[in-house]
């Protein structure tokens, strides 16, 4: 488990992270999302012990990540997929992570395989693709086995074979009661991932929910009901419209938000009304994410209106 009380990290004027509670909980991957700068990788780096809070406090499993003995054991992370020796092979930089941290060279044949990278082991991390030194990033990560795996941006670079992977390890590592935390800018990406979503901007923290409670909440999740008979719409339409967020005529339709299907099948049947469809569509998390940030966006192009 990860929990962030009141963190803050301010470099300068900027706010990079502000007041920061979250609770990352094990056995769900939590999907860590936020526009450019809202500060997911500073929170991460504090959650290391990379850099150091301004005020509050980033604990794991109750303690700061170094006051572990062996950290790599309590939380494997992905931050900077670039940060490798260019002239070291995967194989002998596993090694010496390994060996700093006391644990065996035999994991590192175990992971390397694990992340597909035993053909190009002896192969110099210089000359890896993006996706390649992706893998090693995670081969590191897994390296001490650990409870708890942070993920900054981990399917940057990967082809789509590469991005299924990725999601089906942290899935499986999810399963396995392990905490998952990962940022990510790829909406389609994180619905299929993650459990939990939070969602932060300008460091402030904007969601933290059940992916479903966050696509729900969307203005773009409504109910549609197919009314045949044109007089009944409106009849239904004004009943609904003392309790529905918005209610839209359409083509022989109704288009509801902030009222559940039940409510409106319901609602059909007390008045006597035929009903013809009654489905529920669902924003995209992509649709959801864009109305929680649209506030937070700091680095946008502005629209003519
Ligand atoms: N070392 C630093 N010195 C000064 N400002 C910094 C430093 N690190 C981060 N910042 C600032 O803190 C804010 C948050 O940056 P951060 O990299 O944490 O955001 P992010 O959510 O990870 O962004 P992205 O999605 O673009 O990677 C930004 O305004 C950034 O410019």
């Amino acid at each position: 488990m990860i929990s962030l009380e009141g963190l803050t990290k301010t470099y300068g004027e900027t706010t990079a992270v502000d007041a920061l509670d979250l609770t990352v909980a094990a056995g769900r991957v939590t999907g860590f999302l936020g526009p450019n700068g809202a500060g997911k990788s500073t929170t991460m780096r504090m959650i290391l012990g990379l850099d150091a809070p301004t005020s509050g406090s980033a604990l794991v499993d109750g303690r700061p990540y170094a006051d572990w003995p062996v950290p790599l054991r309590k939380v494997g992370a992905l931050l900077d997929a670039k940060a490798l020796h260019p002239r070291r092979s995967a194989r002998n930089h596993l090694i010496a992570m390994a060996r700093s941290n006391g644990i065996p060279v035999s994991r590192v044949d175990e992971v390397i395989s694990i992340v597909g990278l035993t053909t190009v082991e002896r192969k110099r991390a210089g000359q890896y693709s993006l996706g390649m030194g992706q893998r090693l990033g995670i081969a590191g990560a897994l390296l001490g086995d650990p409870e708890i795996l942070m993920f900054d941006e981990p399917v940057n670079g990967l082809d789509p074979d590469g991005v299924r992977w990725v999601r089906d390890l942290m899935r499986s590592l999810a399963a396995e009661g392990r905490t998952v935390f990962v940022s990510s800018h790829l909406m389609s990406e994180m619905q299929l991932t993650a459990d939990q979503l939070a969602v932060i901007g300008r460091g402030r923290l904007i969601a933290d929910s059940p992916i479903s409670t966050v696509i729900a909440g969307s203005s773009r999740s409504a109910v549609h009901a197919r009314v045949p008979v044109p007089a009944d719409l409106a009849v239904l339409r004004d009943r609904l419209a003392g309790e529905a967020e918005q209610v839209e005529t359409g083509a022989g339709e109704l288009i509801v938000t902030g009222v559940p299907a039940e409510r409106v099948g319901d609602l059909a049947h007390e008045l006597g009304i035929r009903l013809h469809e009654l489905r529920t569509k669902q924003a995209s998390l992509e649709e959801a994410y864009m109305e929680l940030t649209a506030d937070s966006v700091e680095y946008g192009v502005a629209v003519a209106s």
